[in-house]
C-alpha cells in the first residue's frame, strides 16, 4: 500500500482511510443490517447510503431501547392535513452506535455548504466521518444539483468540502470526505482532485467510470496512479471503487495502482462475506449469508420492505426457495420458508411491533406487486429479469417498497 508524503492528521473521532477494505454507500442496500453483516464479514468501514440533507433537517434523534440503535425520525411533509392520531413518523436513518463504532461514514447528498453543514451536525457526533457525494447520476440527485452535477460545479463542491472540514469535521473531530467519478478527460479529472484535496477532507474515493457510463461498462482504471499521486501529494487518502469484487482483490489492486485502500458495492451486495479474506475462508454460500442476515434484520428491526428486497439480491434467483420468499408478506413466514426455526418466535414479535399484517398488502405492496408483474411479463424470466433489474432500478423501491421478485437496481 502506498505510503502517503503528507499526511493529513487525523480526526481525534475519525477515521483512517488508509489500508482499509470498505462497504460502499448504497441506497436501499446499505441500510443498517446489510453494513452490520459487512462489518461482521471483515469490511473496515461501512458507508451508509446517501441521505439528503434536506431530509436529514429537522429530523427527531432518539435511542431505540429495543433495537439498541439510534434512530433520525420525522413526520411526513403531508402530516399537518393527517389527524394527529394517524401521524406516523418515518425512519429517515438508523444506526448501530456500538456495533457501528468508529467504522460508519454518514454520506451526505447536498448541493450547499449550509444545508450540509446542517444536517452533518445532526449526526457528527455519531459517526467517524461524513462523505459528500459527488457522482449519483440520476435525475433525482443531479436535477437539485447534487451527486454528479458537483463534478460540473467544482467550486460549490470545494466550498461544501471546505465547510464541512471546519464546521464539522474540526469541531467534532471526525473525517471529512468526497466520492467523485472520473470527468471526461484525464486533465479535468486531476485538476478536479487537486482543488478538492485542497479543502481539508481526509478521504477521496473515485468510482473509477465517467457520469454518463452505465454500471455493466468496465470501470476505467489508467487514471488511477495519478489521481493516488495527487492524494498522496496533499495527504489525503485515496479509495479506489468500481469493479472490485472481494477483499484480496482490493487490496492486490490498491498495491498495483498505489492507492490507499477499496471500496466495494455490487459484490457486496450480492454475498458481503466478499470482505473475507481467503485466509478466512472466503466467500460464503448464500444460505448462510442470508441467515445471518435475517438475524441481523431481526435485531435491529429493519423495515420489512427493505428486508424483502435484500433478500432478493441474496438469494440466487434460480433457486426454489427464492419464489417461495418473494411470495412471504411477514418476517415470520420468510422464517418458515427458511427454515429458520429459531428465529420464528422473534419474528412475530417482530411483525408485531412493526405493524405486518399478513392477511393485508399494504398500497405500496400492492403497486409494487402490479408493477413487477408487469416488469415480469415483459422479460418473461424472473432471473433473467433481477440481472437487468441491477443495471436500472425503479425509484419506486428505491424508497425501499416493494414486493421482492423484479426489484429494480439503482446505478449511483
Ligand atoms: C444499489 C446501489 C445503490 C447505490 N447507492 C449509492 C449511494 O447512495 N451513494 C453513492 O455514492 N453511490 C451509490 N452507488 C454506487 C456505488 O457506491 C458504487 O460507486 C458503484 O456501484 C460502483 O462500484 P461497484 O463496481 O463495486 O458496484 C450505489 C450502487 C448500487 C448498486
Amino acid at each position: 500500500m502506498a505510503s502517503t508524503s503528507k499526511r493529513v492528521p487525523i480526526p481525534k473521532n475519525g477515521v483512517d482511510y488508509r489500508g482499509k477494505v470498505v462497504l460502499a454507500p448504497m441506497v436501499r442496500s446499505g441500510e443498517l443490517p446489510s453494513r452490520l453483516l459487512a462489518l461482521k464479514y471483515g469490511a473496515d468501514l461501512v458507508w451508509g447510503p446517501e441521505t439528503v440533507d434536506r431530509s436529514m433537517i429537522g429530523t427527531t434523534k432518539r435511542f431505540n431501547p429495543t433495537t439498541s440503535t439510534i434512530d433520525f425520525t420525522r413526520l411526513p411533509s403531508n402530516s399537518s392535513r393527517l389527524q394527529p392520531s394517524v401521524q406516523k413518523e418515518s425512519l429517515i436513518y438508523r444506526l448501530h452506535p456500538t456495533r457501528e463504532h468508529g467504522k460508519l461514514i454518514f454520506q451526505i447528498g447536498t448541493a450547499s455548504p449550509e444545508t450540509a453543514v446542517e444536517a452533518a451536525k445532526l449526526v457528527a457526533e455519531d459517526v467517524a466521518g461524513i462523505d459528500v457525494n459527488a457522482g449519483c447520476p440520476k435525475p433525482f440527485s443531479t436535477t437539485g444539483g447534487m451527486g454528479a452535477a458537483l463534478l460540473q460545479t467544482p467550486d460549490l463542491l470545494a466550498s461544501i468540502l471546505a465547510a464541512l472540514v471546519k464546521e464539522v469535521g474540526e469541531v467534532y473531530e471526525i473525517g471529512i470526505s468526497v466520492k467523485i467519478r472520473l470527468l471526461e478527460t484525464v486533465e479535468k479529472t486531476e485538476a478536479l482532485v487537486r482543488k478538492l484535496c485542497k479543502t481539508g477532507i481526509t478521504g477521496l474515493t473515485v468510482h473509477c467510470r465517467t457520469t454518463p457510463m452505465r454500471p455493466r461498462e468496465r470501470a476505467i482504471r489508467e487514471q488511477l496512479r495519478m489521481i493516488a499521486e495527487i492524494c498522496r501529494e496533499e495527504g489525503v487518502a485515496c479509495l479506489m471503487n468500481g469493479d472490485v469484487t472481494d477483499k484480496d482483490e482490493a487490496l492486490q489492486l490498491a498495491q498495483d495502482y498505489g492507492v490507499d485502500g477499496g471500496m466495494i458495492a455490487t459484490a457486496a451486495e450480492a454475498n458481503s462475506s466478499c470482505f473475507r479474506t481467503k485466509e478466512e475462508g472466503g466467500l460464503l454460500p448464500w444460505r448462510e449469508v442470508v441467515t445471518e442476515y435475517m438475524k441481523t434484520a431481526l435485531e435491529v428491526e429493519n423495515k420489512w420492505g427493505n428486508t424483502k428486497f435484500l433478500l432478493s439480491q441474496l438469494m440466487p434467483g434460480k433457486a426454489e426457495l427464492f419464489r417461495k420468499a418473494a411470495a412471504c408478506m411477514s418476517y415470520r413466514q420468510v422464517c418458515e420458508v427458511l427454515e429458520l426455526r429459531d428465529m420464528v418466535d422473534l419474528a412475530k414479535d417482530v411483525d408485531e411491533r412493526l405493524g405486518i399484517n399478513e392477511q393485508k398488502e399494504t398500497k405500496a405492496m400492492k403497486k409494487a406487486k402490479h408493477q413487477n408483474k408487469s416488469a415480469q411479463a415483459a422479460v418473461g424470466n424472473m432471473g433473467k429479469q433481477r440481472s437487468i433489474d441491477k443495471e436500472s432500478r425503479s425509484p419506486l423501491s428505491e424508497r425501499g417498497v416493494g414486493a421482492m421478485p423484479a426489484m429494480p437496481a439503482m446505478a449511483v
